[in-house]
């Protein structure tokens, strides 16, 4: 593979698809203190939100520590070069959410549908776009069409004012020739001007190895999170991304021993349980199962005694996707009654 001094783009998850992880409990000095620190590394772009984007504050996925406004007012102020970017997902986070963003000093907003709902995403995309800002179209559980199919909900984003679109592997089920087919479409098929990118998660211990397949077929924005800090078994761990770009010549323009700094000794302190590729994480990979549906499912293990392992693979047979978080102790309610345990 040649990457030599081909320029990719990292967006840091750790605080915000990290907040799945914490329980959405991260507090505004570990935001600012980490968001700090990657600036100084020389991380370009940092998402900071809820984990599940603006307005996501609700029973249904969890109450956060603060507003998603007091984080971007928190943070936004320290920063000297990276941008902040804010997470949408249309019927969660508003038109409302969104200008919020955009007054608090948010210069990307990516709007995330799951992968055929593309058009849901029209009217904040437009505003978005209307706004003047960096405008993402982020498909999720992308793995679960084919990559023509991508590409037609691609286009309707790109129709709406995007200017980047996400090909966004929620599950962490799709293996390198995966990734490489579908971002290899959008590239060929999609105007020069829209930048591509790739967000993977880590639970069949691809995630680096789709970020590189990501890059040779044309993505120029790689997500990723610092020590990994992510849902399920983490994100693509960008220290050690970024060690692997430097090996092979491409340039992020993060400093590698201060990105290392970053992951020790600020974010690995605070992760309340091991990110790592374990049994449950795996069967989020294996199964095809949206990545922040672990923790639901390994409280519902606690509270009906049926294996997290058992709730994610009736999961992912069912075909769930996010914002079904509610039919998950529904459904380890089900198998616990089905097996006489309650
Ligand atoms: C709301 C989700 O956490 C977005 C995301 O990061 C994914 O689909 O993956
Ligand atoms: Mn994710």
């Amino acid at each position: 593979m040649n990457l030599h001094n081909k320029a990719v783009t990292l967006h840091d998850m750790s605080l915000r698809d990290g907040m799945h992880a914490k329980r959405h409990q991260i507090s505004l000095e570990q935001m600012v203190t980490i968001a700090s620190a990657m600036d100084v590394a020389g991380m370009p772009l940092i998402e900071v939100t809820h984990g599940d984007g603006l307005g996501g504050s609700s029973l249904n996925y969890g109450f956060p520590a603060h507003s998603d406004e007091e984080y971007l007012n928190a943070v936004v102020p320290k920063m000297k070069n990276a941008k902040i970017s804010a997470l949408l997902l249309p019927g969660i986070g508003t038109v409302d959410h969104l200008k919020m963003a955009k007054d608090c000093g948010v210069s990307t907003i990516r709007v995330a549908t799951h992968c055929t709902e593309a058009d849901v995403s029209e009217q904040h995309i437009g505003m978005a776009a209307k706004m003047g800002m960096d405008t993402v179209g982020f498909l999720m559980m992308a793995h679960m069409i084919s990559a023509e199919k991508v590409l037609e909900q691609a286009r309707l984003m790109v129709g709406y004012g995007a200017n980047c679109i996400y090909c966004t592997d929620s599950a962490g089920y799709m293996l390198p020739d995966e990734v490489s087919e579908k971002i290899a479409l959008l590239r060929a098929e999609l105007p020069k001007s829209i930048e591509i990118g790739f967000h993977g998660h880590h639970n069949m211990g691809m995630a680096i190895a789709n970020s590189l397949a990501a890059i040779e077929a044309g993505a120029t924005r790689i997500d990723g999170s610092v020590a990994g800090l992510g849902a399920g078994a983490g994100n693509t761990p960008l220290e050690v991304l970024v060690a692997v770009l430097k090996r092979m010549g491409a340039t992020t323009g993060i400093d590698l021993y201060q990105i290392m700094d970053v992951a020790e000794d600020l974010v690995v302190p605070m992760m309340d349980q091991p990110i790592r590729v374990d049994r449950d994480s795996l069967t989020l990979g294996y199964a095809g199962v949206y990545s922040s549906f672990l923790l639901f499912a390994q409280r519902a293990e606690k509270k009906y005694g049926i294996q997290a392992r058992d709730i994610l693979v009736e999961l992912g047979r069912r075909g769930t996707v996010g914002g079904q978080e509610d039919m998950i102790e529904d459904l380890a309610l089900t198998m616990a009654k089905q097996k006489g345990l309650i």
